[in-house]
Parts: C-alpha cells; sequence; structure tokens
C-alpha cells in the first residue's frame, strides 16, 4: 500500500502490522473513528486478541494520528501513528498484575471480560509498568471500515508473514481461507 496519508478519513479502515523497538510485534485496525481491534504477536502479552475496543482516534495534523483508550483489564494505551513516514510511537501503561499475571490476558478478551474484571479488583495496580517505544510498520493495508474479517481468529506464528505476503485476504480484503 503506498498512499500519502493526510485525512483522518485516509487512516480509518487501515490495517497495520509494526514492531516495536523491544521486539515485541502488533497488529492493529482502525476499525472506524471510535473502534479497533488487535492482536499481538511477540512481546509479553504475544497471544492475546482483541475486537471492539472504543477508543479515542484524531488526526493531530494532516497524516498524522493519535489514538487512545482504557481497557477492562486497567492498561492503558497511546498511540502516535506517523503512516506516511512508515512508524508510530506507543506507550502502554500496565497494572502491576498485568506484569504479574500476563498469561490471565493472553485470551480473545471480548469473551472473558468477566475474567479481566475480577483479576483487576483482586490483584495490584500499582506501581505501573510504563512502556513507551517506536515501532516500525512492516505492513499496512486497505481494509475499508466495519471489516470484520481483519482481526477475525487467534494470532499464530506465521500470521503476519501470511499476510505480508499477501496469502491471508483476498481482493476484497476478505480472509481466504475461513
Ligand atoms: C494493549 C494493547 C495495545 C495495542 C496496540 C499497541 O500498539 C499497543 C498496545
Amino acid at each position: 500500500m503506498t498512499k500519502e496519508f493526510k485525512t483522518l478519513d485516509d487512516f480509518l479502515g487501515t490495517h497495520f502490522i509494526y514492531t516495536y523497538d523491544n521486539g515485541w510485534e502488533y497488529e492493529w485496525y482502525a476499525k472506524n473513528d471510535h473502534t479497533v481491534d488487535y492482536r499481538i504477536h511477540g512481546g509479553m502479552v504475544a497471544g492475546r486478541w482483541v475486537t471492539d475496543q472504543e477508543a479515542n482516534i484524531v488526526m493531530l495534523v494532516p497524516g498524522i494520528y493519535k489514538i487512545a483508550w482504557t481497557e477492562p483489564t486497567g492498561t492503558d494505551v497511546a498511540l502516535d501513528f506517523v503512516p506516511n513516514e512508515g512508524k508510530l510511537n506507543g506507550t502502554i501503561f500496565f497494572p502491576k498484575w498485568v506484569q504479574d499475571h500476563p498469561e490471565i490476558t493472553v485470551t480473545y478478551q471480548n469473551e472473558h471480560i468477566d475474567v479481566m474484571e475480577a483479576a483487576r479488583e483482586k490483584y495490584d495496580t500499582y506501581p505501573k509498568l510504563v512502556v513507551p517505544e517506536f515501532a516500525k510498520i512492516t505492513y499496512m493495508g486497505d481494509a475499508g471500515q466495519n471489516n470484520e474479517d481483519v482481526i477475525s481468529e487467534a494470532p499464530y506464528a506465521s500470521l503476519p508473514d501470511d499476510i505480508r505476503a499477501g496469502k491471508y485476504f483476498d481482493a476484497n480484503y476478505k480472509r481466504i481461507n475461513k
């Protein structure tokens, strides 16, 4: 995908894969102007995936986008995308319990909201683990808004490579092997 991002509309509906400088690999989709989906392929909570997370999504200046949200786990996230430069900066604010028990969060969160809420009550919030990192974008796809095929199954090892190789979505950005 080689478009120049200028407006908020250029950004909404875009699907990204990127690797943070600490090695953590994430896949993230701007589903619409208030919703994000993501899958985590590498790092402390690899294997976790989430759809329909409410988020605040704005364009700061042409081509630069800020997204922020708070999760049922108590984790807060702020992302600044500069897609025309192939990069972003992300800060994740993890409650202490996620650092201590990451495995509890490694699931399809949507089906286990009660588990996240119970864990955030049971375990410690502080001190938080703050992870501020730049990331390099390794894939961008124009999935269109509200495309339920983008993040629609659990992460597996070759998934990012399959997407980058063009083996995962058809010409209409629907999953090929469904
Ligand atoms: C905790 C979620 C999360 C999703 C995307 C990203 O880049 C960082 C954190």
